[in-house]
């Protein structure tokens, strides 16, 4: 009775909302939230851009422009003349879709114009909707704020999202639709429910336990459901740094004595000239960073210094950098020169560089070696003896091209092996601040094993699921939401 009655107000009140805005008798009433529009295509000339409106003054900014008494059917394209609403000046004829709220992008309602790309046409009509009653231009993110603020999209979702747009490599683009479809969010609500279930047993017990209502059996299994979110929250923290990686790139590091042909390398790797070549050794000084798609990966690729001692003051400090760069690096690309193995810089890197990670790497570093012998055009046709006492490694010649396939493809397994393989195994977490919540989930986990009394285990409970609520919803925090759309552009 209550609700039905509730129910009946409200729909009286939509009512007499809805024709108002959507008939075109004029403005929408000045409560109403603001209405934004913006170019969602990308800026320049193009063959056709896309503006879009989203709010409760959409419908009449449609009307306005098509000088229409109606609007046309949802979620369908009609073309139209779009003029001036003030001058009658015919700006394009382009296709104009509308879409109810809810059943739109950011839930409220929206209206799009797919008009020619041309700069004078966006700016005219751009123009005539500044001077719609009741819109104004939007900031960036706008629509996708106001999606999320409407609950179309989590925040793991709207992370995807920005993701998505800003991808550069095909490793990067299915990560970023894996997250937008909201794969991770639906992990941490499993996770969010199972606390719920636990501390549901937890204060049951702590309520009824006493009167014998409720069994000792309640508590084993909230014990036990904790135990069994440990482990998936290990191990998906155990991968963090990875899908961090595949978000902003590996660092991958050319190493080497010196003239082995680590520049050479950087610039057939990367496609330009990023690096001077030369027959004289030492010509590269100052580490050489520049961002690459390897293999359908994001790397950060550096040039380094080659590998001596006892050379000027320059060059020294260009070993030092070299040397530095290289404890940063989640894979080395360590270049020899394959026709010099027996020189002292050769053996020498070897020794350090290459023995040293190997032994690393059986110790449960995290860093990664290739090892390439290049200027394989150089060697006789046959060999004999190259492989022998060498570590595995790949022939390439940066002259000829030959052997870069199977370099190519040996970097895609290493790199899927730093960053993760987006399109398989769980879902990644690509940003530090997921790392964060998982860790502040984790650590609650723990007090509530140590808790030395139910109401300080349920406390340690509802932290845990505080963390992944914030995960999925950002708790509200102003300043986090602002970080994330942060990185959208105007009329997304
Ligand atoms: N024949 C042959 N020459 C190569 C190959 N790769 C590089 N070179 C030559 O080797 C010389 C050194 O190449 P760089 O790329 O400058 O070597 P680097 O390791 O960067 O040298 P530094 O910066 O001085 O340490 C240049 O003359 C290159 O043209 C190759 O595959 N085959
Ligand atoms: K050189
Ligand atoms: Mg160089």
């Amino acid at each position: 009775m209550w609700r039905g009655l509730w129910t009946l107000r409200a729909r009286a009140a939509h009512g007499l909302r809805r024709p108002c805005s959507r008939l075109g008798s004029g403005a929408p009433s000045p409560g109403s939230g603001a209405t934004i529009f913006a170019l969602s295509s990308g800026q320049g000339r193009c063959g056709v851009a896309v503006i879009r409106t989203s709010g409760p003054a959409s419908g009449f900014a449609l009307q306005s422009l098509t000088a229409a008494r109606k609007l046309p059917p949802a979620r369908s394209a009609r073309l139209r003349l779009l003029s001036d609403p003030r001058s009658r000046e015919p700006l394009d004829r382009a296709l104009v879709l509308w879409f109810p709220g809810p059943q739109s992008f950011t839930g409220e309602d929206c209206a799009e114009f797919h008009v020619h790309g041309g700069p004078a046409v966006v700016s005219g009509v751009l123009q005539a909707l500044g001077h719609v009653p009741g819109l104004r231009p939007a900031e960036a993110g706008e629509f996708t704020r106001r999606a999320f603020t409407h609950g179309k999209l989590s925040l793991t979702e709207v992370e995807g999202l920005a993701d998505l747009i800003h991808a550069e490599t095909e490793a990067q683009r299915r990560q970023a639709l894996r997250q937008l479809d909201g794969e991770l969010g639906r992990l941490c609500q499993d996770w969010a429910k199972t606390l719920t279930m636990a501390l549901a047993h937890v204060e049951a017990y702590i309520d009824f336990g006493e009167d014998d209502n409720v069994e000792e059996d309640v508590l084993k299994r909230a014990d036990s459901a904790v135990r069994g979110l440990e482990v998936a929250l290990g191990t998906h923290l155990r991968d963090a740094r990875r899908g961090q990686r595949l978000r902003s790139g590996a660092h991958v590091v050319v190493a080497g004595p010196p003239n082995a042909g680590k520049s050479s390398l950087v610039n057939l790797l990367s496609r330009k000239p990023v690096s001077i070549v030369s027959p004289e050794p030492g010509t590269t000084r100052d580490v050489l960073e520049t961002p690459v798609d390897l293999a359908g990966f994001p790397a950060l690729l550096s040039d380094t210094a080659g590998l001596r001692e006892g050379v000027g003051p320059v060059e020294q400090e260009g070993v030092r950098r070299a040397r530095a760069r290289l404890e940063q690096a989640d894979l080395i690309l360590a270049v020899l020169d394959a026709s010099d193995l027996a020189s002292p810089s050769s053996c020498n890197f070897l020794d350090t560089v290459v023995a040293h990670l190997g032994a690393q790497s059986t110790n449960g570093s995290n860093q990664r070696l290739l090892l390439v012998l290049n200027k394989l055009d150089l060697l006789p046709s046959e060999s004999p003896g190259l492989s022998r006492n060498m570590p595995p490694h790949l022939l390439l010649s940066c002259l000829t091209g030959e052997g870069l396939d199977s370099l190519l493809e040996a970097l895609r397994k290493e790199l899927a092996a730093v960053c993760g393989d987006p399109s398989t195994g769980p879902p990644l977490l690509t940003r530090a601040r997921h790392q964060h919540h998982l860790q502040g989930c984790l650590d609650a986990l723990g007090h509530y094993k140590e808790a030395r009394d139910l109401a300080l285990a349920a406390e340690a409970l509802r932290i845990a699921r505080g963390h992944l609520a914030r995960l999925t919803g950002g708790g509200g925090t102003e300043e986090i939401l602002d970080i994330i759309f942060q990185d959208f552009c105007v009329g997304k």
